[in-house]
């Protein structure tokens, strides 16, 4: 059974449609990223998956049912947003223990661990804490909650590199000795990019990329080089993007299996790069 089906899924506010009939499906036990560009609709079907909205119409489920008002299904979801609100008179403790009631697989240990690793302060009231401390509570809920589906919307405001890399860390630490659904949704794809096990990307409210991380990384390439010889390396190949300076061009294509010609440098395209590209041309059509 996948973890996430969605069918036809719509999304409308007034005046403005956020989803335009998608479809998707996500594998249980995997990393999923959620990508896409500012507005692009990302927050809108995590806030539907996880029982927050109402769809307009078509068809939800997580774990094989409708999330709306379905009190069996939301207690195995957790959905760590960029700016969560707790009561500002909260101390740290007091929102573990909170959190400890409202999930099933609530490990108190590992959150431990992880308010050492981000050094949380735990005594001091939650509004007194700096924003990237604030968003390090989130990800010690996140983790910590060992959900079956596990959601993290750009998760982390204000926090420094270090912290970022402790998040990626630990997360893949703990989704090995416990899988779970994990989506992840980020503007900062390079950092991800070795995390993730399955892409999705959504424009304008529709899904333009539903695949694993894999297969996309071994999509395209860059080639680089001496314009003439990087014109003929590409004879026949539409480029998926292309730059020339001087006499140097580097065109993006579609992997080839061609030797290259000497001074002609093909490399893998990063997924980063690959996700504007599709972006880009998604803008064109
Ligand atoms: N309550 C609402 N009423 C009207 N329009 C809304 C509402 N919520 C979201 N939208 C619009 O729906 C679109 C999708 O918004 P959404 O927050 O899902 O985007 P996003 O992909 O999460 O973007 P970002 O990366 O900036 O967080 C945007 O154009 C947004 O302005």
């Amino acid at each position: 059974m996948s973890a996430v089906l969605v069918k036809d899924l719509t999304m409308r506010y007034r005046g403005h449609t956020a989803l335009h009939g998608i479809g998707l499906e996500l594998a249980p036990d995997t990393i999923h990223g959620l990508l896409g560009r500012n507005g692009a609709g990302k927050t809108t079907l995590m806030r539907i998956l996880t029982g927050q909205e109402f769809e307009s119409s078509g068809r939800v489920e997580v774990f094989g049912q409708p999330p709306r008002e379905n009190d069996a299904v939301l207690r195995r979801v957790c959905f760590i947003r960029e700016s969560l609100k707790y009561p500002t008179y909260f101390k740290l403790r007091e929102v573990l223990a909170a959190a400890a009631v409202a999930c099933d697989n609530w490990d108190a240990a590992f959150a431990q661990r992880l308010v050492r690793d981000f050094e949380v302060p735990s005594d001091r009231q939650l509004k007194k804490l700096s924003r990237g401390q604030l968003s390090a509570v989130g990800i010690v809920i996140g983790l910590a909650s060992r959900a079956p589906l596990t959601l993290f919307d750009e998760p982390y405001l204000g926090l420094d590199a270090v912290a970022r890399q402790i998040f990626y860390d630990r997360l893949l630490e703990d989704f090995a000795e416990h899988p779970r659904t994990i989506v992840l949704s980020t503007h900062l794809i390079d950092e991800v990019a070795d995390l993730i096990e399955h892409v999705v990307l959504i424009d304008g409210g529709r899904v333009v990329l539903d695949e694993d991380a894999d297969e996309l990384r071994g999509r395209a390439v860059s080639v680089s080089g001496p314009a003439e010889a990087v014109t003929a390396y590409a004879e026949g190949v539409a480029p998926l993007h292309r730059s020339e300076l001087g006499g140097r061009l580097k065109v993006a294509l579609p992997r080839r299996p061609e030797r290259p010609a000497d001074g002609v440098s093909v490399d893998p395209l990063s997924l980063q790069e690959l996700i504007v590209l599709t972006t880009n041309q998604g803008d064109r059509k």
